[in-house]
């Protein structure tokens, strides 16, 4: 086995299993004080690896990224995306490369996502034509941000095929059906630490899961069914894309329909939770600091005017709303221990060594809080991004103090929409509405652990119309 990182003694055959707390991000940075940046923890038959420096995690990213950008694929994992077909669970290789390709380079490319404004832009003025009819009353924010999140990316990916009633359905049942699946996604999962026990599924994760995804795959299904039929190739969205794609089949690793059902999941799954949780952190940073949310303000006053709307255009001149952006994934990383990395050889990292199909957590979370990194590292401070900050701390993953959205090889492969879409709604939010909450919840910003991080208490709060005329809100 070699030299073995130290980690917490455990019991025989389960380890460390029975001590895991369900808050691993801050378990796993209070196991980090004693054991140091890098520590082992003996999951039943797996062993589990975890990253809590810039040094080590640089080493496992960058220095040796192609060995750890694989993944030891969860039984939920696979279940939910017909066996592990889709970008976040392929292994490193030619299928990876080329889903990569076609997500990164083509439907979230910023010439895609300039083509597609429109889309957006008219699920943000719903839902703030829809906020401005409240009257007084509480919101539950989180909902009504994820449900324009989600519309956006299903309007991208199928366009305007859904409308009325059949619209509004779906984005519950969406909502429903990610919700479950990232809690599955997040649970401990005996399967995974006894492969020997996997096929028993002890705790029913995969049953639960496999009867999850048919209600993902009959809306998949019915879309695709209805765009053969129609033969519209009029279309500019992934759907169309990706059908197209699928048909031309001439490269040497074709598009399977599985696999495009697959990424028509990853952009369902792994595009609403993350982006909607980030602006619902930020808006709660924001009412517990007013003096925060008032700079917001008067910044899109300069750059927008009380008498006009936020356009997507005008996101590059709010340098102090990027910062309130980064602030908010520096403490609140939407993935606290990134995706699990794998890798697919033995392999020395900060002198010990991390065998072949270790599970590796990245504490991205713990890194983005270490007093020796940042200054008063709880505060909420935006202006830390600002100036000097500004250029050193960005989303490439290239300084290893901060990186919300991971890394190398397999860094988000959505972060030029999740730029725009945090952005573009957050500025919408703040200079339509002033927030009015309950004294409970203006301090309240504390987590709950998932694989997507998430607001422990969903953020209620009182939309007030600030703009000089009603009309901006039609
Ligand atoms: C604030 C929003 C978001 C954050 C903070 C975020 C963060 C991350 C992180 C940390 C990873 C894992 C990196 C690693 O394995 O080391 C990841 C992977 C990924 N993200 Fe995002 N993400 C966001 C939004 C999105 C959006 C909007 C999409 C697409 C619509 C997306 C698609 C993906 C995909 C496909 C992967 C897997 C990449 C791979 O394994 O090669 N993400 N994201």
């Amino acid at each position: 086995q070699g030299n073995l990182p130290p980690g917490p003694p455990g019991l025989p055959i389960f380890g460390n299993l029975f001590s895991l707390d369900p808050e691993l991000h801050t378990y796993f940075a209070g196991l980090a004080r004693t054991y140091g940046p890098i520590f082992k923890l003996q999951l039943g038959g797996k062993l589990g690896i975890v990253i809590t420096s810039p040094t080590v995690a640089c080493q496992v990213l960058k220095d040796h990224d192609t060995v750890f950008a694989n993944r030891d694929v969860p039984a939920a994992g696979r279940a939910a995306t017909y066996g592990g077909s889709d970008i976040v669970w392929t292994p490193y290789g030619p299928e990876w490369r080329m889903l990569r390709k076609v997500c990164v380079m083509k439907m979230l490319s910023n010439h895609t996502l300039d083509s597609v404004y429109e889309l957006r832009r008219n699920e943000v003025r719903k839902t703030v034509g829809f906020l401005c009819n409240r009257d007084g009353s509480e919101v539950n924010v989180g909902e009504q941000v994820f449900l324009t999140v989600l519309n956006v990316i299903t309007e991208m990916m199928w366009g305007g095929a859904v409308e009325g009633k059949e619209r509004e359905g779906l984005g519950a049942e969406f909502r429903e059906v990610v919700a479950e699946m990232t809690h599955l996604l997040g649970k401990p999962n005996v399967s995974d630490f006894f492969p020997a026990l996997a096929r028993f599924d002890l705790q029913g994760v995969e049953k639960q899961m496999h009867a999850l995804v048919p209600r993902f795959d009959g809306i998949f299904e019915r879309m695709i069914g209805k765009r053969v039929e129609e033969g519209n190739k009029k279309s500019t969205d992934f759907l169309q894309f990706l059908l197209d794609l699928k048909d031309e089949g001439d490269s040497k690793t074709p598009l399977t329909m599985v696999q495009l059902k697959s990424l028509l999941m990853d952009m369902v799954v792994g595009g609403s939770d993350t982006s909607s949780n980030t602006i619902e952190f930020a808006l709660a940073e924001m009412i517990k600091k007013p003096e925060i949310m008032k700079i917001v303000q008067e910044e899109l006053e300069a750059v927008v005017g009380r008498d006009n709307i936020v356009e997507e255009s005008h996101i590059h001149k709010l340098p102090y709303l990027r910062a309130v952006m980064k602030e908010t994934l520096r403490l609140h990383p939407a993935l606290p221990l990134l995706v699990p990395h794998c890798p697919s050889e033995t392999t020395t990292v900060g002198g010990y060594t991390i065998p072949k199909g270790s599970r590796v957590f990245v504490n991205v979370w713990a890194i983005h809080r270490d007093p020796s990194i940042w200054d008063k590292p709880l505060e909420f401070d935006p202006t830390r991004f600002l100036e000097d900050g500004e250029a050193k701390w960005d989303f490439s993953g290239s300084d290893f103090s901060y990186f919300p959205f991971g890394s190398g090889r397999r860094i988000c492969a959505g972060i030029a929409m999740a730029e725009r879409t945090v952005l573009y709604f957050l500025a919408t939010l703040v200079h339509s509405f002033d927030w009015r909450v309950t004294e409970r919840e203006k301090f309240d910003v504390s987590e709950k652990f998932g694989i997507v991080l998430k607001k422990k208490v969903p953020l209620t709060a009182i939309p007030i119309p600030r703009l000089s005329n009603p009309d901006l809100y039609k």
